[in-house]
């Protein structure tokens, strides 16, 4: 526990917050933003990032967990009466309430312990937003940013790539946040498609043919996918069954996923174990 202006860190929030006014600095100036846009900050903890955000733009939205640091959000930042501080789960948030007047910039240093499912429902809102800007620990953004055949390509950077580019843009080193981190971070930027370049008829069974191939990611496609395609159906498709789930592109996936929608629609099942 490491303690600052009066608050215990708490690792069960995830809370490592930034201190190096240089990497807030860079963060910011990555982020660009305008007076006008609509910024939501996720897990804005002490402050740190959202006061040089308040300083572009007053009308910003944080959503903090940790009832605690609410007070001390509202005393820090009394003088801004813009500012809307939402006492909420980032994880059930619904971001599209807050984009009445345009899509949201969402930005944030992530509580690492719940990055993955955080992302997955924030691309799931995608179609509100114009873009996000995170710092997570190193190998997420990595997995994010993985292309077929790399030893990091799964199920995350799939799927955030069928909604988002992905731009990694700078890393960080533990020692710009109280208490340190265990590992190193870095900083994603992460644009919604305007149209997506590989759409699913059926976004539900896309996901489920990525989860079945990740969950046994070391066999062949003819194993990893045998309940869902027979290894003649990927011949047809013109995928080679021989292959590993890491050896295939977003639009092979995309259409394996079309094929299953029509010919076996009841295919999909929800809740399958994730290892991802
Ligand atoms: C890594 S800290 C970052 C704090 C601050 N932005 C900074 O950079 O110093 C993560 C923040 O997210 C908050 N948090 C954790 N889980 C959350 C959740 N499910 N929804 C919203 N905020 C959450 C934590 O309480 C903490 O303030």
């Amino acid at each position: 526990m490491s303690k600052k202006a009066g608050h215990q860190a708490r690792k069960r929030f995830g809370q490592n917050f930034l201190h190096d006014p240089g990497v807030i600095e860079r963060i910011v100036r990555s982020i660009g933003a305008k007076p006008d846009d609509t910024m939501v900050e996720i897990g804005p903890g002490l402050g740190a990032l959202t006061e040089e955000l308040l300083a572009v733009n007053p009308r910003l939205h944080v959503v903090e967990l940790d009832r605690d640091l609410i007070p001390v959000l509202r005393t820090k930042f009394f003088n801004y009466p813009e500012l809307q501080i939402h006492e909420a789960d980032a994880l059930r948030f619904d971001f599209s309430e807050l984009a009445t007047d345009g899509p949201l910039r969402i930005v944030g240093n992530l509580p690492y312990n719940i990055s993955t499912p955080l992302i997955f429902h924030l691309l799931e809102q995608s179609g509100v937003v114009k873009d996000m800007h995170f710092m997570l620990q190193k190998e997420v953004v990595q997995r994010l940013a993985a292309g077929t055949g790399d030893n990091n390509y799964g199920r995350l950077g799939i799927m955030a790539q069928y909604f988002c580019r992905v731009q990694p843009l700078f890393e960080v080193g533990p020692g710009a946040f109280k208490p340190s981190p265990r590992v190193d971070s870095a900083i994603v930027r992460l644009i919604p498609h305007e149209t997506l370049p590989h759409p699913a008829r059926d976004l539900t069974m896309l996901q489920q043919v990525v989860r079945t191939a990740f969950n046994a990611r070391r066999k062949t496609l003819r194993k990893a996918l045998g309940s869902l395609i027979t290894a003649e159906e990927l011949q047809t498709l013109g995928i080679n069954d021989g292959l590993r789930p890491e050896n295939l592109t977003l639009a092979d996936y995309v259409a394996i996923a079309d094929y299953l929608t029509e010919n076996r629609p009841q295919a999909t099942t929800a809740n399958e174990a994730d290892h991802d």
